[in-house]
């Protein structure tokens, strides 16, 4: 645990995407807790809820409630909760996406509408509509935050539809870094190397891709929840008051490198268990 130093303090924010205390938005939560944040997070459905709760209880956080980004109704909930509890709040995060896991493997070209339209709606739009709500509490400005992955910039084997997705998402960072930052809220995102979550272990092939990226990447590993957290610590405290519509990478450098390494031995696909 970090040594706190109150960067957060006085400061609250929404978290949504925490589905266990290996998700990425628990990492960015715990680094924002260990320095003074007051949290409120949201959990997708029922099975989810018993696995927040604690986890929440652990944070010294605040359980919103249920929030199904899909469904606006459910959204407006949870900011009438919030404005009612706090009024207004400085942070917020996004760390949710979506897609069919039987079209994260194959071909990308084999992507059914149906699949295209949903996986755009939960990964890409959310972020837009609940940042159009997160806006009218971030009365004294604010930072907001989103999840992403290098599969937006260059093809990934597997990733397909989600690859396009987060090209949609950074696009999505830096129109809404525009829209927002004359009420003094900047908007960014992490582009995160892989890590072994829930949402990962839909996508095909996941423990080659974190082997490959260990093997290649310049520091020769891949980076964990904690690292992410504190990345985002960054950019959601005033530390980076100058940042706005930026896709930072948390990758171990990998997003630098264009070829397998030299010293790097050739590795076979190793199948998920
Ligand atoms: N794990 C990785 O390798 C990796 C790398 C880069 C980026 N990311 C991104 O990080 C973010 C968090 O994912 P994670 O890897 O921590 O996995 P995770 O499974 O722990 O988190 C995904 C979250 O999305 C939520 N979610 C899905 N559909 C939802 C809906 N309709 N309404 C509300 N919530 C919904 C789930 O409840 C879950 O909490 C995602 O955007 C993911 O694409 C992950």
């Amino acid at each position: 645990m970090t040594q706190m130093s109150g960067l957060m303090k006085g400061k609250r924010g929404l978290i949504m995407g925490i589905a266990n205390n290996r998700s990425i938005a628990y990492g960015i939560a715990k680094a924002l807790a260990d320095q003074g944040a007051e949290i409120a997070l949201t959990y997708q459905n029922d099975a989810l809820k018993k696995r927040v709760a604690p986890l929440a209880e652990e944070l010294g956080a605040y359980v919103a409630g249920h929030c199904d980004v899909g469904n606006d109704e459910s959204v407006d909930a949870i900011f009438d909760h919030l404005s009612e509890k706090w009024g207004r709040i400085d942070f917020f995060v996004h760390a949710v996406a979506y897609s069919n896991k039987a079209e994260l493997t194959g071909r990308y070209i084999h992507t059914s509408r149906d699949n295209f339209l949903s996986t755009m709606d939960i990964s890409v739009y959310s972020f837009t509509s609940v940042a159009a709500r997160a806006q009218r509490l971030m009365s004294e400005g604010g930072s907001m935050l989103t999840l992403t992955y290098y599969g937006a910039e260059k093809v990934m084997p597997h990733y397909n539809v989600m690859g396009v997705a987060k090209a949609a998402l950074e696009a999505s960072v830096r129109y809404l870094a525009v829209d927002l930052g004359n009420q003094k809220i900047r908007v960014n995102a992490i582009s995160a190397g892989p890590i072994k979550t829930l949402a990962a272990s839909g996508i095909g092939d996941f423990r080659y891709i974190l082997k490959w990226n260990e093997y290649n990447s310049p520091l020769k590993r891949t980076v964990t929840t904690d690292e992410v957290g504190q990345s985002a610590l960054y950019l959601l405290s005033d530390m980076s008051k100058g940042v706005t519509g930026e896709v930072h990478h948390v990758d171990s450098g990998y997003h630098t490198v264009g070829m397998k390494a030299v010293d790097a031995p050739d590795i076979s696909v190793v199948k998920d268990e």
